[in-house]
């Protein structure tokens, strides 16, 4: 649920204002009941907004609640001098929104309040049409849930287990910069915590975990790579993180992993999956998006898609491209979040699906890969990239696709079949993507949420930078 503010504007000339007033009051109140009708908070303004001087009290009590996004609602023509210096008194997201009316010119008054807020360079969204059509609402909602993204990042902490994967600039950011652009901090934990604190795990505790794993999911213990002794150790690990996390109030995370703890402890790929997964084993939980390899502008990313969507965030490798069917293997080194395997709230509908395997030749340390081939559907893929310092949102639209199980093998086979796979047809050439996109990560969400990334970019002053269509 967000909390949105609400002003109407209306005309300063008082004998005008007068005749329309009821007119926009009732415009007001059918925004407020469409916007309550989706699961928001509406904060109105007690009065319309008719002279300079109500300008700028009705948005400091709009201001006041803190709403995620804030709306001047256009039903009559306004004089613009009001929208500025509403606009002035509020300090988070907006967005003008007209009717489109013959009689009463709203869309004049956006037009010419979005002019001048353009002319002093304030960010704004825009939206016109009638909110009871479920189309307009819609595109409402895609501010809505853009504002309250960027409002959920400002003041977050991501936890950053271990420092740079295996020489991967990339996968490292400026802290100065994350706070200065997206509000969040970064707090560094040495993996040593994980490992010391994993032993003080109660052996029961690792013991119902491992129990639940071997009932729901397909565990293929080797006696060497993969027992159950290293798979406790990988659940121990993930209560050691869940408790760092609840320690440092950490919003999301990225573990290194390798090659520390794939050399000499066990893989971190139980711990990730679960903690990007809605339940463990213990029951149903919130996500808590965690990036392999420790990759900050992947969790970055994730973070962004789940305040998005309010789904898991997949964490991938651009692994292959398979030329023959202009298919992409997306495939972690050893982990997706088991949702992917069904996208079902049942964890056992998922786990079906999963297979823990031996750790490959990668990771001496051992532990169980998560293996799974993601289920079908349409799919929003982004990642954060920097070009020259200066940052962008690189945007694909794609599906992940299904073959059956014997193509999938067959597939899955040409890469590490052990780790899991997402099969994902993109929306841009090859030679396109190959040449563009700015990092061997990607991230995905089901869904299409292009339009909601395109505002995020706005309201961060970030690129957006779709790639094919
Ligand atoms: C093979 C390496 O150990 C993997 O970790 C590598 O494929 C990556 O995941 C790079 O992101």
């Amino acid at each position: 649920m967000a909390r949105i503010g609400l002003l109407t504007i209306s005309d300063g000339r008082d004998f005008v204002h007068r005749d329309i007033a009821d007119w926009a009051r009732s415009s007001e109140d059918a925004i407020t009941a469409a916007l309550e009708g989706a699961g928001h908070e509406v904060v109105r303004a007690p009065e319309l907004v008719w002279t300079n001087e109500l300008a700028s009290s009705q948005a400091r009590l709009v201001a006041e609640a803190r709403p995620d996004l804030t709306i001047f609602n256009y039903s009559v023509w306004a004089f613009p001098h009001f929208s500025m210096l509403a606009a002035d008194a509020t300090p988070g997201p907006l967005v003008l929104l007209s009717n489109i009316d013959p009689v009463q010119p709203g869309m004049v008054g956006m037009l010419a309040a979005g002019g001048a807020l353009d002319q002093i360079g304030r960010v704004h969204g825009r939206v016109w049409g009638d909110v009871a059509d479920p189309e307009t609402l819609g595109r409402l909602l895609v501010h809505v849930r853009a504002a309250q993204a960027v409002g959920g990042l400002r003041g977050s902490t991501f936890g950053r287990f271990g420092g740079r994967p295996m020489g991967m600039y990339t996968a490292v950011a400026n802290t100065d910069q994350w706070l200065s652009t997206f509000g969040v901090d970064v707090e560094e934990i040495d993996q040593w915590e994980i490992v010391r604190r994993s032993e003080l795990v109660s052996p029961a505790r690792a013991k119902e975990g491992r129990e639940w794993l071997e009932k729901h999911a397909n565990v293929h213990y080797d006696g060497k790579q993969l027992t159950p002794e290293l798979l406790e150790r990988q659940i121990r690990s993930y209560h050691a993180v869940r408790e760092l996390i609840d320690e440092w109030n950490l919003d999301f995370s990225g573990i290194k992993g390798q090659p520390e703890l794939t050399t000499h402890f066990t893989t971190m790929d139980i711990t990730e999956a679960f903690l990007n997964d809605p339940y463990d084993w213990e029951g149903p939980k919130p996500t808590h998006v965690t990036a392999t390899e420790s990759d900050m502008d992947a969790a970055l990313t994730m973070q962004i898609l789940k305040l998005i969507s309010g789904d898991p965030v997949l964490f991938a490798d651009v692994r292959h491209y398979h030329a023959d069917r202009d298919i992409w293997d997306l495939a972690n080194s050893g982990q997706h979040a088991t949702w992917y395997a069904a996208r079902s709230d049942d964890p056992a509908e998922n786990l079906r699906r999963v297979h823990l395997y031996p750790e490959v030749f990668f990771f001496p340390a051992g532990g169980a890969s998560v293996h799974h081939i993601a289920a079908p559907g349409e799919m929003t893929l982004a990642r954060l990239t920097r070009h020259s310092g200066h940052y962008r949102m690189q945007v694909v639209r794609g599906a992940f696709e299904d073959y059956g199980d014997e193509v999938n093998e067959q597939l899955a086979r040409q890469s590490t079949f052990e780790w899991p796979h997402a099969f994902t047809r993109m929306d841009v050439p090859a030679a396109e993507f190959l040449s563009r996109f700015g990092a061997n990560h990607i991230h995905a969400v089901p869904g299409d949420y292009l339009a909601e990334l395109e505002q995020v970019c706005r309201l961060l002053a970030v690129d957006y930078q779709r790639l094919g269509g």
